[in-house]
């Protein structure tokens, strides 16, 4: 039997084929309306096929925000399991981005769930939280590792409300930076593929320079960089954590680029403008 790609292969081929650009699909209740559709399963399911129509053949990574499904319950639940079945059976790489984290017992059934051929989401990746100890996160890595996706866990993010607590100081070592390492350790523990390890790191676009060390400290990461368009960061800004990254990060933008739905000519063109700005940015680097 072929063995599957590991997770790094499918990103590395998804960046360099389509720049290293990740469409957030984030179907608030405010964008339902202002696409003129209910608030309700179906005006989700509007929703997302109108973004399976203006992703397939122009991104290679789709990031949808779990949340926006889970409001509709068990099914806004299948509505997120048959929209990421179809963008991956059209060749795209899906992030969920659930942000799970919660002591390892409880973790290994968050892995049952999203990452894996016989799970019921089977995701590419999923984003999670470490405030519960990086360590406690370890059956959501092995699991990754065993099934060729990946886990991506948020260092510094994107929001003003997080630089508190993520610059805390642990013995002279601002938290975020202690994280880094840390994953940096896990990955090389737990094995590289292509250079780097199941375990990502999300870095906010917004950060700017300041993201930058944050960078650094993991050579074997990929990372996820959210924050441009609504949140104020240009893709230009996102240039040092690019340069940084070495091929390794790919920035992602959900509301900049949803607001010019529903039009799916509309929505393409704004897919390709982006794609294109990334892909034209990262070639500087
Ligand atoms: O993990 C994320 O994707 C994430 C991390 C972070 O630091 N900041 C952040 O905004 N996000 C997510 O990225 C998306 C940003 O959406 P826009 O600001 O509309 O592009 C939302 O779904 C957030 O939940």
């Amino acid at each position: 039997m072929l063995k599957s790609k590991s997770f790094s292969d499918r990103f590395f081929e998804a960046s360099e084929r389509f720049s290293r650009f990740c469409f957030g699909v984030d179907p608030s209740a405010q964008l339902l309306q202002d696409w003129g559709l209910p608030d309700s399963v179906q005006g989700l399911e509007a929703f997302c096929g109108i973004c399976l129509d203006a992703a397939v053949g122009r991104v290679g990574i789709v990031k949808p925000q779990v949340a926006f499904f889970e409001r509709f319950g068990y099914l806004g639940l299948k509505c997120l399991t048959e929209f990421t079945a179809t963008l991956r059976a059209n060749g795209i790489l899906v992030i969920a981005d659930a942000k799970r984290g919660d002591i390892g017992t409880s973790v290994s059934a968050y892995g049952d769930a999203w990452l894996g051929a016989d799970t019921p989401f089977n995701v590419d990746a999923i984003t999670a939280h470490a405030y519960l100890g990086l360590d406690a996160l370890a059956p959501l890595f092995e699991r990754a590792h065993s099934t060729d996706t990946a886990v991506f866990v948020v260092v510094k993010s994107s929001n003003p409300e997080g630089a508190a607590l993520q610059g805390a100081l642990d013995e002279g070592v601002p938290v975020a930076l202690r994280l880094a390492q840390q994953i940096a350790e896990f990955n090389s523990r737990i094995g590289l593929s292509g250079g780097v390890g199941p375990i990502g790191a999300v870095v906010g676009a917004t950060l700017g320079t300041d993201g930058y060390a944050t960078v650094a400290a993991i050579p074997n990461a990929l990372f996820l960089v959210p924050g441009v368009g609504a949140q104020g960061a240009t893709v230009a800004q996102s240039n040092d954590v690019f340069r940084e990254a070495n091929g390794r990060a790919v920035l992602s933008a959900s509301r900049s680029i949803l607001g010019l739905g529903p039009d799916v000519a509309a929505l393409a063109a704004g897919l390709d403008t982006i794609r294109d700005e990334v892909a034209k940015n990262t070639s500087m680097t």
